[in-house]
């Protein structure tokens, strides 16, 4: 007979009269526990050996159940010490009786309660009574506690060497399952298999098996040169122990960020697109934010040592050189600090994604546009912060404007609102905000579903007309920008932005998170 090569390992290894266990196996034919278990399941469909499957569950003790095993029960110690005390006659003060038996601390609670549900006495206002019939060297727990503790000095077979580890065959599952309650066990089960030769399988052996060589894939060639009709293919065992395959996966980001955008297309929006690296004038001219604000300043954002950017509307930079200058309207003023042209020139890795709705806006982008329009964009910024819980260097911001007649921030709440809830967050609270761009201007809040601490998700407002008029847009536009990952954290439960990406990213974590919404 021909077999496999595992097969006839196996059958080899394997004996009529004794049955070997997988690891056995395993050891003694130097092949893995899975190439055994497939092979054994492969000989037993054809009948040659028999596989026995039993459930072999170990307890281990405990720290705390070590402890006790050395030192008797709290419960057994209170009760020597209360017959000692005289208490099997009349009741003694229960705070001599546990001086007497040593306890202190969580062991006084520990030894009161079991005491009382042992039978070995009554405690009434700070008196205590011993039962004479109660007998603690008839107490099961203890008795399974010193079986457990002699396993451990009988160990050392080979074992993973735990100390307290041990057979529970002879402990009773009652006194186990109040043992694993009280924490002084730790109870595990595994499948252990054993093989033994059937009768065809001796026969076989005595018959004489030998090596084929088996084929797992049915390949171009084999096809071409006619040696399919001859091979032996191995079969598939669906039910053989095999080991996890970590296969590649859409990372939970990318996932948010794919969900983000699939909801904001659905809610009648465009997606938006431009440079990670653009001129301060995008970045922040546009947005009046004066040129000595601390968001400029290197400690916020990082500047890029390249020649400045060039071409820029010449018109457009004109008038948000006005507005920085003298503001807008009759009654408009500007900010009396220095503004250079060179400055709006410089090149900046973008701190916010408000670049791309500025270019967009003032038509530089996709021409002019009539209101209403809306637009998003799902993208990579950069700022210089301080590594933190729920701070990256970059991060990706869910940007959004919509554009249209008389707008208020009953609209701008009702789209978050209406966004949030298609990922199952429906508490999203406001708080009043200030942005040199907008106003009114609102920072928007989540509850974590782990910590349940509010955490800051966004922040939004409708720009102002210093914003909008030198960009030519006449009516009203309502604007945000919300942290992709802070989203992922709520629809994650991931408490550490750091987990989600980045070089600390856990990787685990990533493999089983589950992106709910
Ligand atoms: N740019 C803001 C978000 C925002 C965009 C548009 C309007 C209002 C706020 C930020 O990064 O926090």
């Amino acid at each position: 007979m021909r077999l496999p090569d595992a097969q006839v390992a196996v059958l080899r290894a394997a004996s009529a009269t004794d049955a070997k266990t997988v690891e056995q196996l395993a050891a003694e034919t130097d092949r893995k526990p899975e190439t055994v278990t497939r092979a054994a399941f492969d000989l037993r469909d054809d009948g040659l050996v028999a596989v026995d499957e039993r459930t072999e569950s170990t307890a281990t003790l405990t720290d705390e159940g070590r402890e006790y095993a050395a030192a008797a029960l709290p419960e057994v110690r209170l009760y020597r010490a209360a017959v000692d005390a005289g208490a099997a006659d009349e009741p003694v003060s229960m705070g001599e009786v546990i001086g007497a038996a040593g306890l202190s601390g969580a062991e006084v609670d520990i030894a009161l309660s079991n005491y009382a549900r042992k039978g070995y006495g009554d405690i009434d206002s700070g008196a205590l009574t011993a039962d004479p019939d109660a007998d603690p060297d008839a107490d099961a727990e203890a008795a399974a506690l010193d079986a457990l503790a002699d396993g451990a000095s009988e160990g050392g077979d080979g074992g993973d060497g735990d100390a307290g580890d041990a057979s529970d065959a002879d402990v009773d599952d009652d006194t186990l399952d109040q043992l694993e309650r009280r924490g002084l066990v730790d109870r595990d089960e595994r499948t252990v298999r054993a093989v033994t030769l059937t009768d065809d399988g001796v026969t076989a052996m005595m018959e004489g098996v030998e090596t084929s060589e088996t084929v797992d894939r049915l390949t171009p060639e084999m096809l071409t040169s006619g040696e399919w009709a001859d091979a032996e293919f191995a079969e598939y065992n669906v039910e053989a122990d095999a080991p996890a395959v970590e296969g590649g996966r859409v990372h939970v980001l990318r996932q948010a960020a794919e969900r983000v955008k699939d909801v904001l297309v659905g809610m009648g929006f465009r997606e938006m697109d431009g440079p990670h690296a653009d001129a301060e004038f995008w970045i922040n001219d546009c947005l009046f934010m004066p040129q000595d604000h601390p968001a400029r300043t290197h400690w916020d954002q990082f500047a890029l040592d390249v020649p400045p950017v060039r071409d820029l509307p010449e018109d457009l930079l004109d008038r948000v050189e006005d507005a920085h200058r003298d503001g807008v309207g009759d009654d408009g003023d500007g900010y009396h600090s220095p503004w250079a042209e060179s400055v709006a020139r410089e090149v900046d890795l973008r701190g916010h994604t408000t670049s791309l709705s500025m270019r967009y806006l003032s038509g530089q982008q996709v021409g002019e546009l009539e209101e209403p329009q809306r637009y998003f964009s799902v993208e990579k910024v950069y700022r210089n912060d301080t590594l933190d819980a729920t701070h990256l260097l970059e991060f990706f911001q869910i940007e959004g404007w919509v554009m249209a007649e008389e707008l208020s921030v009953r609209d701008l709440m009702g789209t978050f609102t209406e966004f949030y809830e298609q990922f199952g967050i429906t508490d999203v609270r406001f708080k009043p905000h200030y942005n040199p761009y907008t106003e009114p201007s609102f920072e928007l809040f989540g509850r974590h579903p782990e910590t349940d601490e509010l955490i800051e998700i966004g922040n939004s407002g409708l720009f102002r007309e210093e914003v909008l008029t030198p960009l030519g847009v006449d009516c009203d536009v309502m604007a945000w920008g919300l942290a992709l990952e802070r989203l992922a954290m709520l629809t994650t439960g991931a408490e550490d932005i750091r987990d989600l990406h980045g070089t600390l990213a856990d990787v685990e974590f990533l493999r089983n998170a589950e992106v709910t919404y």
